[in-house]
């Protein structure tokens, strides 16, 4: 499975001639994929994409359903645009907008309630990785996240000090986190961390990446139907 994290870029128009791009470049393609959009293009996109194996995901939402919380998008809303999946816990929501782990289990709770399948970002920052401390972080974020959940969520592993640099982690260390991870919990694993068309084929080889999550590559259909095609390629699925 490959998903696109659009993050906060395009206006209107740039959203939707992005979305157009990735549906005439992968319409055909094996592999599910999905694109996590700003909110205020899901049903745009959902109109985009219907007829075609690409879904829609969203990249935040409140664990409430309803009620006085002002700029907040709730679980049933994206339901009722057509979202599939939505991104929870991503390191940029908890480094920059201060969410902890007991809010990223409500916000998984929610998504599960309303039938919407949760990305689940994990991840390491530096500091962490180089005090060799990554696979206590991992457990802790696991053991919190996912209180309470039995239900399919999927995992990214997403090292915060891959994401955006250009630093892509080693095949050796996806592949021993992700190990760590499936022990953990029995589900697909995708990575993320400046994926990208170069990178996408080595990466696909490690043998239990499962997909990415594909942050800046995902803004140019070309880049991200390059990585694709390698993903397919190294899983046999072209
Ligand atoms: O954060 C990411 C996806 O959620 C990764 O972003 P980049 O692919 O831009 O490094």
């Amino acid at each position: 499975m490959i998903v696109a994290n659009w993050k906060m870029h395009f206006d209107a128009k740039g959203a939707i001639e992005a979305g157009c791009s990735i549906k005439t470049e992968l319409s055909s393609a094996k592999v599910e994929l999905a694109v996590c959009a700003p909110c205020l293009y899901l049903k745009e996109l959902f109109e985009c994409f219907k007829d075609t194996n690409i879904k829609l995901g969203a990249q935040n939402l409140y664990f409430e359903d309803e009620g006085a919380y002002t700029g907040e998008i709730s679980a049933m809303m994206l339901k009722s645009v057509g979202c599939e999946y939505v991104i929870i816990g991503h390191s940029e929501r908890r480094q920059i907008f201060g969410e902890d782990d007991e809010l990223v289990n409500k916000k998984l709770k929610s998504a599960i309630k309303h039938l919407l399948v949760p990305i689940l970002c994990v991840g390491e920052s530096l500091s962490q990785r180089q005090n060799n401390e990554t696979f206590a972080v991992l457990e802790n974020q696991l053991v919190k996240d996912l209180q309470g959940i039995k239900e399919s969520v999927i995992i990214a592993y997403e090292p915060i000090w891959a994401i955006g640099s250009g630093k892509v982690a080693q095949p050796d260390q996806i592949f021993e986190v992700h190990e760590f991870i499936k022990k953990f919990i029995d589900t697909k694993v995708l990575y993320g961390g400046s994926a990208n068309p170069q990178n996408a084929l080595t990466l696909s080889s490690v043998a239990n990446v499962d997909g990415f999550l594909v942050g800046g590559a995902s803004l140019d259909a070309q880049k991200f139907k390059e990585i694709v095609l390698s993903f397919e390629k190294a899983k046999g699925v072209a």
